[in-house]
C-alpha cells in the first residue's frame, strides 16, 4: 500500500537553492515540491514545518563504528552509533571496513557487513581500508568497485598496523585510476612521527598534549604533498581525509590550482577545538586525542577559508569514540597508547549550523559540505544529499532558532564524555525522516535497528 507524507510550509534548503515549498513524499521517495498551499495532496501524514528549515539528511562519509584500535574497540556499535547519527540529523553514514594484514579485502568487508546488517537506524555504505597491498588485493579492488565499495583508505601513518609505503600507495592508486575507485588518504608521515614519539617518551613527555606536538603540521603537509604527487603520477583522483593543518590545506589548494582532481575533508573537531583542549589539566586532554591531531587555533581560520573557497569540499566527523574511563585511560603515562579518535556523529549538523550562525559559511554551503558533496564524492547523488523528485526522502526538519547545550548527559552516542561539553549552539534537529519513515519525531526516537539498509555506491561523481 502506498504511503504519502506531506511536509508543509518550511524553507527547503539544498546546496543550490533556498525556497519555501511543500514536499510530497511517496513510498519513501520525494515525489514533488510545490509552492506552499497550492497543492491539495492527500496524505497519511502531514508535518507542519512553518518557521523551520527542511534540509536533506546529513551524509557523514567518515565514521568508525566498532573499530578495533589500540587494543580496544570504538565504543559505538552500528546500532548505537547510527541511532545517535539520526538524533543529530544524519541519515547516511559511510563507515570503514578494515582489511587486516594477511587477510583479504573480502574477509574484512564480510566482517563489517555482519556487524552492520540488521542493526542500523539509518542507511549505510562502506569504504575499504586497505592495509596490505599485494597482487590479490589489487584484483579484489576491481571486484569491490563493481559491487559498490568504490573508495579505499590508505594510511601513511601507523607503521605496523594500517601503514602502506609509497610503493604500495602508488600501486593502489594506479589500480584505482583504472577501475574508477577513489583513494582516501590518511596523510601523516608515520615513520617520522614514530621517531618523534620515541624521543618524546624518552624525555619523559608522556601527557596527552605531546600527541599534538609530535604529530607535526609539517609532517601532515609533507605527506599530503607526497600523496598528491603519487596520485598525479598514477593519474588517479585523491581525497585526503581529516585535514587539520593549514600547511596541508595549502598543498591541496596548490594542487587544485594546477587542475588536479584532489579533494580534502576536514572535521568539526579541527574547526571548533584546538591544542588548548589537548593541554587541559591532568589527563583530560586524552578526550581530544585523534589523528591527525588538533592544531593551534590559528589553523582554524585557514580551514574555514578552505571550506569557503572549495579547497576543502567535505566536513565529515571521523566519529571514532572511546570512553574516557577504561579506554582513553589506557594511555595514562604514555600518550602513544591513548586510542586515537573522538565522538561527533551526533554533533556535526548542529556545529555546522552554528558556523552559519557565526558567519563562517552560508546556509547552502552548510548543506553542500555536509550532505550534497559527500553524496557526490562517494557516488550516492541524487539518491542522497538533496531534496528533489526521485531522491530518497531522507529529510530533516530543523529549527534554526532553538537553543541547545551539548553534553554527555543528553547526547545519544555511547561514550561517557562530550568533546563539546557545555557548548551553546543555536539550531536543533526536530524531526528526521529516513526513506520516508519518521525516525525522530519532534525530538523523540521512533526509529528502529534494522530500518537502515546497505547502500552500494557508484564511482565518484565529483571529478572535473
Ligand atoms: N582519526 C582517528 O584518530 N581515529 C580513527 C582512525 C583514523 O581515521 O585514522
Ligand atoms: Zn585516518
Ligand atoms: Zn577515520
Amino acid at each position: 500500500m502506498s504511503t504519502r507524507t506531506v511536509i508543509r510550509g518550511g524553507l527547503v534548503i539544498t546546496a543550490s537553492d533556498e525556497v519555501h515549498a511543500d514536499v510530497l513524499i511517496e513510498d519513501g521517495r520525494v515525489a514533488a515540491l510545490a509552492v506552499p498551499g497550492t497543492q491539495e495532496w492527500g496524505a497519511d501524514r502531514v508535518i507542519d514545518a512553518t518557521g523551520k528549515y527542511v534540509i536533506p539528511g546529513g551524509v557523514d562519509a567518515h565514521t568508525h563504528m566498532e573499530l578495533p584500535f589500540g587494543g580496544t574497540f570504538a565504543s559505538d556499535t552500528f546500532e548505537t552509533g547510527t541511532r545517535a547519527a539520526a538524533w543529530g540529523g544524519t541519515t547516511t553514514i559511510v563507515d570503514f571496513a578494515v582489511q587486516s594484514v594477511g587477510h583479504s579485502l573480502r574477509e574484512g568487508l564480510d566482517a563489517w557487513h555482519a556487524k552492520a546488517e540488521g542493526n542500523c537506524a539509518i542507511d549505510y555504505g562502506f569504504h575499504m581500508i586497505v592495509s596490505d597491498v599485494n597482487q590479490d588485493t589489487l584484483k579484489e579492488m576491481d571486484l569491490l568497485v563493481e559491487e559498490g565499495v568504490t573508495s579505499f583508505k590508505q594510511f601513511m601513518a601507523y607503521p605496523g598496523v594500517f601503514y602502506s609505503d609509497d610503493g604500495q600507495i602508488l600501486r593502489a592508486m594506479q589500480r584505482s585510476a583504472e577501475n574508477g575507485g577513489l583513494i582516501m588518504m590518511h596523510a601523516e608521515n608515520g615513520i617520522a612521527i614514530d621517531v618523534l614519539v620515541e624521543q618524546a617518551l624518552a624525555r619523559g613527555e608522556t601527557d596527552p598534549r605531546y600527541h599534538g606536538e609530535v604529530r607535526k603540521a609539517l609532517l601532515e603537509a609533507e605527506a599530503t604533498h607526497r600523496a598528491i604527487r603519487l596520485a598525479q603520477v598514477a593519474g588517479a583522483p585523491l581525497y585526503v581525509v581529516h585535514v587539520s593543518a593549514m600547511e596541508a590545506v595549502a598543498e591541496l589548494a596548490r594542487a587544485r590550482d594546477e587542475g588536479l582532481n584532489v579533494f580534502g575533508e576536514t572535521c568539526p573537531q579541527y574547526l571548533f577545538l584546538s591544542t588548548d583542549n589537548l593541554a587541559e589539566p591532568g589527563f583530560e586532554g586524552a578526550k581530544y586525542v585523534c589523528s591527525t591531531p588538533l592544531r593551534p587555533r590559528e589553523h582554524q581560520a585557514q580551514l574555514w577559508k578552505g571550506l569557503r573557497t572549495n579547497d576543502l569540499q567535505v566536513v565529515s566527523t571521523d566519529h571514532c569514540p572511546f570512553c574516557f574511563a577504561g579506554q582513553k585511560e589506557l594511555g595514562r603515562g604514555d600518550f602513544s597508547k591513548i586510542p586515537n579518535g573522538m565522538p561527533g556523529v551526533e554533533n556535526r549538523m548542529d556545529l555546522l549550523h552554528q558556523a552559519v550562525v557565526e558567519g563562517h559559511i552560508s546556509r547552502r554551503r552548510w548543506i553542500e559540505i555536509a550532505c550534497a558533496t559527500p553524496a557526490r564524492m562517494f557516488g550516492m547523488y541524487p539518491k542522497k544529499g538533496t531534496i528533489a523528485p526521485g531522491s530518497d526522502a531522507d529529510i530533516v526538519i530543523y529549527d534554526p532558532g532553538a537553543e541547545q547545550v551539548m553534553s554527555a548527559e543528553t547526547h545519544h552516542m555511547n561514550v561517557d564524555y562530550s568533546a563539546y561539553e557545555g557548548k551553546r549552539t543555536t539550531g536543533r534537529v526536530e524531526t528526521v525522516l529516513s526513506r520516508g519513515e519518521v525516525v525522530i519525531n519532534e525530538r523523540e526516537y521512533t526509529g528502529r535497528a534494522g530500518h537502515g539498509t546497505y547502500t552500494p555506491r557508484s564511482t565518484c561523481q565529483y571529478l572535473t
